[in-house]
């Protein structure tokens, strides 16, 4: 399914972001404050823009009544206030569904299985530690079974592992995946096509490879990047050095 973002703006944020994605994997990235959570709030209709349109599937998402069976999103304030169990919070992505209990079930034991936290089924949310919560998180987007899934910052407090796990999850379920990321080189191993904000603008897009390069680097991040080739995938990668450039 298509999601696209027509010239949207939010006053003194975000200015013209335009932007588009269908049955890929498209990352969003740029420094800090340069408009990236904005924009997906905008998708998830967390906030209205002033201008521009955001569609999903055609149809603009404040229009939309029944978006949350498109669309599921795991974001910065996508935080389980109340003291449920593990399995409870990854049963609400059923919410939207719920025609079918035994598929229901089989599709939160499959999505608490692919993010490894099944063992954890019976604990308290609150009780878990930020990495085994933001994991908890996905698996509840995922159980939703949305034709677009948006991330924000997705890898937050994850290990290693468990961050190539997530993207690599994202990327094998086939559906339209937005996602926001710091890391450049997850972003470039993960990633179809990027966009890059910078002082809320589109200053660049492509595929990794296209737009991962050092003199955008230099400009959007200030620092010195240069690119190497990944030696089994071939995907380009960025090795940094310490100094920042002015
Ligand atoms: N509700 C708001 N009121 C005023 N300013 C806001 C509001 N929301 C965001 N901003 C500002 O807009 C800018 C962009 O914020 P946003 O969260 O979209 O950036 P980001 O690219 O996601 O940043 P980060 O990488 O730090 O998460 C920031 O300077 C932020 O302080």
């Amino acid at each position: 399914m298509r999601a696209e973002i027509d010239q949207v703006t939010v006053r003194g944020i975000i200015e013209g972001i335009t932007l588009h994605a269908e049955n890929e994997v498209v990352g969003i990235v740029g420094p800090n404050g340069s408009g990236k959570s904005t924009t997906l709030r905008c998708v998830y209709r967390a906030l209205k823009p002033d201008a521009g349109t955001v569609l999903i599937g055609g149809q603009s998402v404040h229009r939309r009544q029944d978006l949350a069976r498109e669309l599921s999103a795991l974001t910065q304030e996508s935080q389980v206030e109340f003291d449920f169990t593990v399995a409870e919070v990854v049963e609400m992505g059923r919410l939207p569904h719920r025609r079918d209990p035994a598929r229901d079930r089989r599709v939160v034991a499959e999505a608490l299985a692919r993010v490894d936290v099944a063992h954890l089924a019976g604990r308290s949310f609150l009780s878990l530690s930020g990495g085994e919560r933001q994991r908890v998180l996905i698996a509840r987007a995922v159980a939703q079974e949305p034709e677009v899934l948006v991330l924000d910052e997705p890898t937050n407090h994850l290990d290693i592992r468990h961050q190539l796990d997530v993207l690599a999850l994202a990327r094998g379920l086939g559906v339209t995946v937005l996602t926001v990321l710091h890391d450049l080189n997850l972003a470039a191993s993960y990633c179809d096509r990027l966009y890059v904000l910078d002082e809320g603008r589109v200053v660049a897009h492509g595929t990794p490879e296209e737009v991962l390069v050092p003199e955008l680097v230099a400009k959007v991040f200030h620092v010195t990047a240069h690119v190497v080739r990944h030696p089994t995938t071939g995907v380009p990668q960025l090795l940094f050095d310490q100094e920042v450039t002015p």
